[in-house]
C-alpha cells in the first residue's frame, strides 16, 4: 500500500522538473530562484559573469545569458529596464520565447512608455508577459507573503500568459489577468502608489484638525487669560481636542454624503447621466469609503474622550465648588426637567448616530460585504449613512440648543465650534431633502434610467 501512494507523487514530482531561466543574478533573481527550487522548478540563471557570481541558491545552473536562454522557453528578467539594451543581440535565441518582465521604476510614469512594452519593442519575436513585480524580493525570501499573495499579470499572447499564471500559482500566488499588454503602465504605477484613495481623507483631516485646534486655542485659552487672567492652557489635553475630534467627524461624514447630492445636481443641470463627472468630482466619489472610516476614527476619539469627562480632575473640581457654595449659602437646586430632557436627548442621538456609524464601518468590512447582495449593501450604505448622518447632527443641534443663535457665545466675533461643524451637514442634509422632493426626484430618477433632456 505504501509503495502505491508514494508512486503517484514520484512520478508528478519529476514530471514537474521544468527548467526556468532568469536572467540576472541580483537580489530579486536569487530570492526567485530560490522559491522556484523549493516549488519543484531547475533553475538556470543567466549571467553577465557566470564563474563570478558566489551566494546562488544550491543546485541551481549558471551560464552566460546566451546559453541559458537556449536551455529554457520561459525567461524571468530580474533586470533593470535600463540595462535592457544587450537583449537586443539575442535576439535570435529569444524568438518565440516567454520574457516575464518584473521590472519597476522608481517614479509614477517615468517613461513614456510602459518597461514591458519597450522590452516587447526590443526583442519583437518574443511573447512578453508583465508581472511578479508587486512580489517583493525580501517578501519570498522570508515566505513573509502576508501583505498582498495578487500577482497582476498581463501580456497579448494568451499561451505565454497562461503558462506565467501556472507558473505563479506554483509558487502559491494568486495570478490575476488584466488584460493586453496595455495594462502594463498599471501594473507598473501600482507598487509605487502609496495609499492613493487615503491621501484626501488624510490630508483633510490634518488640515481640519490644525486650523480648529488652534482655532479652540484662541477662543478658549487666549481669550479667557486676556479678559479673566486665568490660566487655562490645561483644556488643550481633552477638552480642546474633544470640540476638534467631533468637529471633524461630523464634517467628514458630511463630506461622504456630499458629492451624491453634488452628483445629482449636476446631472438634474445637464439633463443626462452621460457626461463624465469632473476629475475632482470623480475621485472624491471614490474616495468616500476612505473618507468614511477616517471620520469613524474621529467618533470613536470623540466617545472615548467622553467617556473620561467625569473622571477628570478639574471637573470633579468644579462640581466640589458648586456643591460647597450651594451648601455655603443654604440654596437648593430644583432639577430642571427641560435642561434634564435636553440633555438626555443629545446623548441618546449621539449613541444612536454612533451606533449607525459603526454598523456602516462594519459592512464595509470585505468580509461582511461578501454575505450581503448589492441591494442591501446600498441599503446600509446610503440609507442608514444618511440616518447616521441625520442623528449625529441632531446630537449637535441639541447639545448646542439655544446657545447655538446666542451673539454671546461668540468670542471675538468666533463662533462656538459646533456651529461650525454644524455647516456642512444641514447643507448637505437641506439639499437631500430638496432633491428628494417628488418633483424633483422624478426627473433625477429618469435621468439615472437613461433619460436625457432635449
Ligand atoms: C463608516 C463608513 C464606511 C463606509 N464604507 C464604504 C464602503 O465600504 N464602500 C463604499 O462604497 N462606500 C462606503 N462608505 C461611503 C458611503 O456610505 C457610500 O459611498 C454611500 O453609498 C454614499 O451614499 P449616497 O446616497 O450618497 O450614494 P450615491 O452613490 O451618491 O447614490 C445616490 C443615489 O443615486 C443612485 N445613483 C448614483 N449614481 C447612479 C447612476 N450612475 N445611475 C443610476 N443611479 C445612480 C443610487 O442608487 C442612490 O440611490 C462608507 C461610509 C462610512 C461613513
Ligand atoms: N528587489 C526587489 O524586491 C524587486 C525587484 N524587481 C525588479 O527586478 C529587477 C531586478 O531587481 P534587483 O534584483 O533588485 O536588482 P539588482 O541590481 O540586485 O540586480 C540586477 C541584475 O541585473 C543584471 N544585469 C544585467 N545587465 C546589467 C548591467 N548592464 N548592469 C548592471 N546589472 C546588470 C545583473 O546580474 P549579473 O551580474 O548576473 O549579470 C544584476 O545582478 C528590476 O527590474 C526590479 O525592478 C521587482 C520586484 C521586486
Ligand atoms: C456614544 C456616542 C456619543 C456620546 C456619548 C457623545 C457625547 C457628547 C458630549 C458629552 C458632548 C459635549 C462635549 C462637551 O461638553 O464639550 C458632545 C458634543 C459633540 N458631539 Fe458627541 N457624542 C457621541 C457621538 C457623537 C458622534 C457619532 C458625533 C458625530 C459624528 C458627535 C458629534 C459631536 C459634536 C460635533 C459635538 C460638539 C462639540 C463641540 O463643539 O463642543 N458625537 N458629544
Ligand atoms: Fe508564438
Amino acid at each position: 500500500m505504501e509503495k502505491m501512494d508514494a508512486f503517484p507523487l514520484t512520478v508528478k514530482s519529476s514530471e514537474k522538473q521544468e527548467t526556468l531561466c532568469i536572467f540576472g543574478t541580483g537580489d530579486f533573481g536569487r530570492s526567485l530562484g530560490i522559491k522556484m527550487l523549493q516549488c519543484g522548478y531547475s533553475i538556470i540563471f543567466g549571467s553577465r559573469k557566470p564563474q563570478m557570481s558566489n551566494l546562488l541558491p544550491k543546485g541551481a545552473e549558471v551560464l552566460n545569458y546566451s546559453e541559458a536562454a537556449q536551455k529554457s522557453d520561459v525567461i524571468i528578467l530580474a533586470i533593470h529596464r535600463e540595462h535592457y539594451a544587450f537583449l537586443t543581440e539575442l535576439t535570435e535565441v529569444l524568438s518565440e520565447k516567454i520574457l516575464v518582465d518584473v521590472s519597476n521604476n522608481l517614479k509614477i510614469n517615468q517613461y513614456p512608455e510602459s518597461n514591458a512594452e519597450y522590452l516587447a519593442q526590443l526583442v519583437p519575436g518574443a511573447h512578453v508577459v508583465k508581472g511578479l513585480n508587486t512580489v517583493s524580493a525580501w517578501a519570498l525570501q522570508s515566505g513573509a507573503l502576508d501583505a498582498s499573495r495578487q500577482v497582476f499579470i498581463c501580456g497579448n499572447h494568451s499561451k505565454a500568459k497562461q503558462r506565467v499564471m501556472d507558473i505563479v500559482r506554483t509558487l502559491g500566488l494568486s495570478p490575476l489577468d488584466q488584460g493586453s499588454l496595455m495594462a502594463a503602465n498599471e501594473i507598473e504605477n501600482y507598487p509605487l502608489q502609496l495609499f492613493p484613495m487615503w491621501k484626501l481623507p488624510f490630508c483633510l483631516s490634518t488640515v481640519l484638525f490644525t486650523i480648529f485646534f488652534f482655532y479652540c486655542v484662541i477662543r478658549e485659552v487666549v481669550y479667557t487669560y486676556v479678559y479673566k487672567k486665568e490660566d487655562a492652557s490645561f483644556r488643550m489635553a481633552i477638552s480642546i481636542p474633544n470640540r476638534v475630534f467631533p468637529l471633524i467627524a461630523l464634517t467628514l461624514l458630511a463630506l461622504v454624503y456630499l458629492p451624491g447630492v453634488l452628483a445629482a445636481i449636476l446631472q438634474l443641470y445637464r439633463g443626462t447621466k452621460y457626461h463624465r463627472f469632473p476629475d475632482w468630482l470623480d475621485h472624491w466619489m471614490l474616495c468616500r469609503k476612505q473618507i468614511g472610516l477616517v471620520a469613524l476614527g474621529f467618533a470613536f476619539l470623540h466617545v472615548f474622550y467622553t467617556l473620561v469627562i467625569p473622571i477628570r480632575y478639574s471637573v470633579q473640581w468644579k462640581w466640589r465648588n458648586i456643591t460647597a457654595t450651594q451648601v455655603s449659602l443654604r440654596k437648593d437646586n430644583p432639577l430642571n426637567t427641560t435642561s434634564a430632557w435636553l440633555s438626555d436627548s443629545y446623548l441618546a442621538l449621539g449613541i444612536l448616530g454612533f451606533f449607525l456609524f459603526v454598523l456602516l464601518g462594519i459592512t464595509s468590512l470585505p468580509s461582511v460585504s461578501n454575505m450581503v447582495n448589492w441591494r442591501e449593501f446600498r441599503f446600509v450604505q446610503s440609507k442608514l449613512g444618511y440616518l447616521a448622518l441625520i442623528l449625529c447632527t441632531a446630537h449637535t443641534l441639541v447639545f448646542g440648543g439655544k446657545k447655538i443663535f446666542n451673539p454671546k457665545s461668540l468670542r471675538w466675533y468666533l463662533p462656538p465650534t459646533y456651529v461650525i461643524a454644524l455647516i456642512i451637514p444641514c447643507t448637505v442634509l437641506v439639499i437631500k431633502f430638496i432633491l428628494m422632493l417628488p418633483c424633483i426626484n422624478k426627473t433625477l430618477t429618469r435621468i439615472r434610467q437613461g433619460w436625457e433632456r432635449d
